[in-house]
């Protein structure tokens, strides 16, 4: 039986700036996080007595259900904060290709989060704290809303509301290591001084959004294409499609999506791409960006 559930986005950086560097050699960063209706999703079953979890889904094999996974690290620091001793047994559907940079294990975590705190009744604010030693991207992860991310992600400004544009996500099936990409990023010349982009009040088209897009970049793209060559096909791919505004890699790796104009757009680019989508084993997924 299922007392409560949640889905967990997909999280998208629309752009990725690399700005500095801590003396932890964590580097620090200026990106616009968003979120995808394409999500994995996260039950809280029957009381147990301890926290344990059963996974699967299409991606769930890929992925251990023991004290690695961050929806039991999530769990038991939200349990350890509260001091509850109120374990329950957890089910996560994993629908997201795993270390493809669209955040998966973050927003599994901050689901997590989000559904015990509810259940334990922990505001929002404690959850965010919770969130920042699970990892840099799991804070945005919690409110599931456009947020300018800067430090090192655990700053958030909450940015305006998406335009009611479409978003295509390929994933050429190859998992990148989050750590290998930010190595080679320092070793092929690190920080670039730019200008930090100026959001409006408001955008009120996708192709408003990527005009200002335009003028920015994913820093880790270039390290990525560089570790796996195929993320420039699918690059390639995107672009080609009729409709696309613009294409690039979300986060380290290796997921690139495209931008349209609408969600009906960007599905009917999935689908007249779906055949060579198959045959060489990309996950898709195509419809709307998350609103606010
Ligand atoms: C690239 C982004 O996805 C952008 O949203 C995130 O910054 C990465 O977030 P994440 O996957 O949660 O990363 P973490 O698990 O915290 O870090 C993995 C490793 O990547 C490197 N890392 C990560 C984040 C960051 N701002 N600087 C780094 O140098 C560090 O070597 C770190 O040990
Ligand atoms: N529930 C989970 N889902 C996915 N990965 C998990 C999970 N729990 C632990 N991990 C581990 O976390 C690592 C990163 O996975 P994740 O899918 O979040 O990467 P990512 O999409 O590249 O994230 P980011 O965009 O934050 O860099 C994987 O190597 C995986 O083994």
């Amino acid at each position: 039986m299922t007392l409560l559930q949640d889905t967990a986005h997909a999280k998208i950086n629309l752009y990725l700036h690399m700005t500095g560097r801590r003396p932890d050699g964590y580097h620090l960063l200026d990106s616009l996080a968003v979120f995808a209706g394409a999500a994995d999703e996260v039950r809280i079953a029957e009381k147990s007595d301890r926290f344990s979890l059963s996974i699967e889904g299409r991606f769930g094999a890929g992925l251990e259900a023991d004290d690695s996974n961050l929806v039991l690290r999530a769990a038991r620091a939200l349990q350890a904060h509260a001091g509850k001793n109120d374990p329950y047994h957890l089910t996560l559907e994993k629908n997201l290709p795993v270390a493809s940079g669209i955040g998966g294990g973050s927003a599994d975590a901050a689901c997590t989060l989000r559904l015990l705190g509810e259940l334990w009744n922990i505001d929002e604010a404690d959850l965010i704290a919770i969130a920042e030693p699970l990892g840099a991207d799991v804070p945005v992860c919690v409110q599931q809303k456009p947020n300018r991310m800067e430090g090192i992600g655990e700053i958030l400004t909450v940015a305006p509301a998406m335009p009611n544009g479409g978003i295509l996500l390929i994933n050429p099936g190859l998992a990148v290591s989050t750590p290998d990409i930010f190595r080679s990023f320092a070793a092929m010349g690190g920080i670039i001084e730019r200008p930090a982009p100026v959001f409006p009040a408001r955008w009120t088209s996708m192709s408003d959004l990527v005009e200002m897009l335009s003028l920015t970049a994913n820093d880790l793209q270039a390290p990525a294409i560089h570790h796996a060559p195929s993320i420039g096909k699918v690059l390639d791919t995107l672009d080609m499609q009729k409709e696309c505004l613009m294409a690039r890699m979300s986060g380290s790796g290796a997921t690139c999506f495209g931008l349209f104009p609408t969600p009906d757009a960007a599905r009917n680019a999935e689908i007249e791409l779906s055949k060579e989508a198959a045959h060489l084993g990309w996950w898709t997924w195509a419809g709307p960006l998350l609103q606010d």
